[in-house]
């Protein structure tokens, strides 16, 4: 079974992705778990700090290295038998794609370092972080949403986790290409028609016409993706 640790001091953000749709599901049927570690636990003063300001100077403050390595050395003390990958979710990593989900989702086990403030001590990531990976180039206010959104591409490529194991595999970039259109019932709304070939039944033709959108509007929309 998959396990997440995830280092954050708002642990209970989390609650968006094991309180609600498929990644609550694939926590109930047992096809991942979670363990949320938060920093504060791993402090010794009264403040229980775990930030402070920057050497050099500069706005806003830093997390600091020593409750981070705390964290790390209790988290590690978990099943140390099972290799962990460490991540921490930051706009210098490298942009998140499906085909790096896609290998992440063979793991058995990924610590995610979810930061807040103006990031973390420098010496915590060159001790402990194995991958720094971006989620867009644009900056949030924290590490969790980004951690949850890798989670939830990783854990729905668990398999059980989708209804129809053919979703994943259908989905945008799954075969490096975006998704075609999609149309469910009424047939016609509005003056607008479902395109006749997905009534036609004959499953070849509507494939053949799927992959074809899907390559169109891939052209259309990210021909970067078509550089691979
Ligand atoms: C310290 N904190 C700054 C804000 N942040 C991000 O903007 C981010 N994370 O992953 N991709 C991103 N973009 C997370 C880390």
């Amino acid at each position: 079974m998959l396990r997440f640790d995830v280092i954050s001091i708002f642990g209970e953000m989390f609650s968006a992705i094991t309180a609600q749709g498929i990644s609550a599901k694939a926590l109930d049927k047992g096809l991942y778990e979670l363990a949320v570690w938060n920093p504060r636990d791993f402090t010794h003063d009264r403040h229980r700090t775990i930030d402070d300001r920057p050497y050099g100077g500069g706005p806003g403050m830093l997390m600091m290295y020593e409750p981070l390595r705390d964290t790390f050395k209790a988290i590690n003390q978990q099943q140390p038998e099972q290799p962990n990958h460490t991540i921490y979710l930051s706009p210098q990593g490298q942009p998140l794609t499906q085909q790096r989900v896609a290998e992440l989702a063979t793991l058995p086990r990924i610590t995610l370092l979810c930061g807040r403030y103006e990031g973390v001590d420098e010496r915590v990531i060159e001790n402990f972080v194995d991958e720094e990976i971006a989620i867009g180039d644009f900056v949030v206010s924290g590490g969790e949403l980004p951690a949850m959104m890798l989670m939830d591409a990783v854990i729905r490529l668990q398999p059980g986790a989708l209804g129809h194991q053919d979703s994943a595999r259908q989905d945008s970039f799954s075969d490096g290409l975006l998704d075609c259109p999609h149309y469910t019932r009424p047939e016609v709304v509005d003056g607008k028609a479902v395109p006749p070939v997905l009534m036609s039944g004959n499953h070849a033709h509507i494939a053949k016409w799927r992959y074809e959108q899907q390559r169109q509007r891939t052209q259309a929309r990210r021909p970067d993706l078509l550089n691979n």
